[in-house]
């Protein structure tokens, strides 16, 4: 369906509780949606219509390419739209949670988003072994691992992110203190003017750290791409995974899958499972099994 004239086309580049601020070509429209209805994310393709000089009223939203979500027992909660890629940060210091690094994880599987990680703070020299050997965990599942540091390594951290977000529209997350902020200060300069345009366009006063926002980057090769910068996070609730969409978002479970006894096998406690045979000879990381067990526990609370 085309664009009726009446009609504008733009992006989603700022929600606030149920305001969104749209980039239409350049011009920044608050926006609402109809109704009470919060379907919209950042990263969304919407057409509008103005309501006002800089206001605007959401009437549809473009097929999404991909759709990253967290979930609790009681709702969704819409992360992102019509991302391609996605980096977790972690860092040397504070320690980071493989919960959360797995969530992450599982959840890009799902939505069918590539995952990176971004290993910062490699200047704390004394405890990066140990965040190495850690990370290597997750390497050794076949996502990509970069080490930077934000801090005592700028120009190098911007030359290794630069050519993996070329072209792409890429998500940032992570837990809070891991540097997620001055890595995006590295790579979008004008990052503190945005956020301040941005808020006093969505009148958030001094919530300013608590929404996700997008930054576009300059073209390469006729490519536009954006970074999606999402406020640190202690929770990934993942409720809303159903059980064949969890046994696949495991990447190491794939070789086994199929192998075990039962064709509705659930790889809990049944016999001759082919995925807990693989956790006890070490194949499986246990502790990813294990995060495969919780949240087959929460797909079964949803109350949605
Ligand atoms: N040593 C070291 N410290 C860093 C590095 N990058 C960031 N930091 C510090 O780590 C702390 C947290 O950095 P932020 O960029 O605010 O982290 P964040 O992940 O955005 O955290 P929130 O804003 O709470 O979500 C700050 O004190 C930074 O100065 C680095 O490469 N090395
Ligand atoms: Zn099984």
């Amino acid at each position: 369906m085309s664009a009726s004239p009446t009609e504008l086309t733009g992006t989603i580049i700022a929600a606030h509780g149920r305001h969104y601020l749209a980039d239409i070509d350049g011009e920044k429209l608050q926006c609402v949606t109809r109704g009470k209805k919060t379907n919209v994310a950042v990263g969304d393709v919407v057409h509008v219509v103005r309501t006002s000089e800089n206001q605007a009223v959401i009437e549809r939203i473009a097929e999404r390419t991909t759709l990253l979500y967290r979930s609790d027992q009681y709702k969704s909660k819409l992360l992102a739209a019509n991302i391609s890629r996605l980096f977790v940060v972690i860092a040397t210091e504070p320690g980071f949670a493989d919960d959360l690094v797995s969530r992450s994880l599982v959840a890009c599987e799902a939505a069918g988003i590539e995952a990176h990680l971004i290993l910062n703070k490699t200047d704390v020299t004394d405890l990066l072994p140990r965040a190495r050997e850690r990370a290597a965990q997750y390497s050794r599942l076949g996502y990509p691992v970069h080490e930077v540091s934000a801090q005592a390594h700028p120009e190098e951290t911007v030359e290794i992110l630069k050519p993996l977000l070329a072209g792409q529209s890429s998500i940032f997350i992570g837990q809070s203190g891991m540097g997620k902020s001055s890595l995006i200060n590295l790579l979008i300069p004008d990052a503190d003017i945005a956020v301040r345009e941005i808020s006093a366009a969505l009148d958030t006063g001094k919530h300013t750290t608590t929404f996700t926002r997008l930054y576009w980057l300059p073209e390469v090769d006729g490519k536009a791409g954006a970074i999606i910068d999402s406020p640190g996070f202690q929770e990934f609730g993942l409720y809303h995974l159903s059980e064949g969409m969890l046994e696949r978002a495991f990447v190491e479970f794939k070789p086994y899958l199929g192998g075990c006894k039962y064709y509705n096998c659930r790889h809990l406690a049944e016999p001759f499972c082919a995925i807990l045979d693989a956790v006890a000879a070490g194949k499986i990381w246990k502790h990813r099994h294990e995060l495969y067990g919780q949240l087959l526990h929460e797909s079964a609370q949803t109350l949605y």
